[in-house]
């Protein structure tokens, strides 16, 4: 066997699958975590005499812009909950949202990172991120978190992710968004983009199988 024959064999062992790896980006808060579920929980519970949002009625991404309109000092009183010490630490996780990535991750060809966008007030939120994934995805997941104020900045393929528009640095991004329903984008144009409704079904594997044909 030539030297040359010798190299490329060992090349095709190496680089064995001409298959290139689908990367997948996945947000944490309304898809992974239940913010906006908390939020309400930890709102009512703070405040019990004030005016609130029910979820069904929840039409801004913000929640501070929705109870903005309710009484002009509501929008501080809502940020209050979320930049509390252990508001992310303690947040339920969106059903089924933690098996679905373990199995993501475990399927051929594909590599699944989480993209989550910090508080600027960032005390309690950055830390208690890290350990949320710890807690509920285990250790080796810490180096699969992305942290950045613009995802448009992370090379992916797919991102899934509940904001209806995600604007940054880089137009387009490298990723294409399937759309996570919550309720503030039940009715937003989808602009060619799929959605992913849940995580209990099997709807999100069609999907990664989807893009994996298309990569
Ligand atoms: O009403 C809200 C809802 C969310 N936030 C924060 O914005 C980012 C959104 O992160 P994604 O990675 O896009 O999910 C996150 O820091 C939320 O905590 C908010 O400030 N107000
Ligand atoms: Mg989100």
């Amino acid at each position: 066997m030539s030297t040359r024959t010798r190299k490329s064999t060992h090349a095709h062992r190496t680089f064995g699958s001409s298959q290139k790896r689908l990367r997948v980006l996945v947000d944490m808060d309304q898809v992974l975590c239940d913010f906006e579920g908390s939020f309400l929980v930890k709102y009512r519970e703070k405040y019990p005499e004030e005016p609130f949002i029910p979820l069904e009625e929840r039409n801004t991404f913000y929640i501070a812009d929705q109870y903005a309109k309710l009484e002009p000092d509501m929008q501080d009183k809502a940020r209050d909950i979320w930049n509390a010490e252990g508001f992310f630490l303690n947040l339920p996780e969106i059903k089924g949202g933690c098996q679905a990535l373990t199995e993501m991750s475990q399927m051929e060809d594909v590599d699944v990172f989480i993209c989550t966008s910090p508080l600027t007030f960032y005390k309690y939120c950055l830390q208690e991120k890290f350990k949320w994934v710890e807690d509920h995805l285990g250790p080796d997941w810490i180096s699969r978190l992305v942290i950045t104020k613009d995802k448009t900045m992370v090379h992916g393929d797919v991102l899934i992710d509940d904001k209806p528009r995600i604007r940054g640095v880089r137009d387009p991004p490298s990723w294409k968004q399937v759309l996570f329903t919550a309720p503030y984008n039940q009715k937003v144009d989808l602009r060619g983009r799929q959605r992913l409704n849940t995580w209990t079904d099997d709807c999100w594997r069609d999907i990664i199988e989807d893009f994996k044909k298309r990569i």
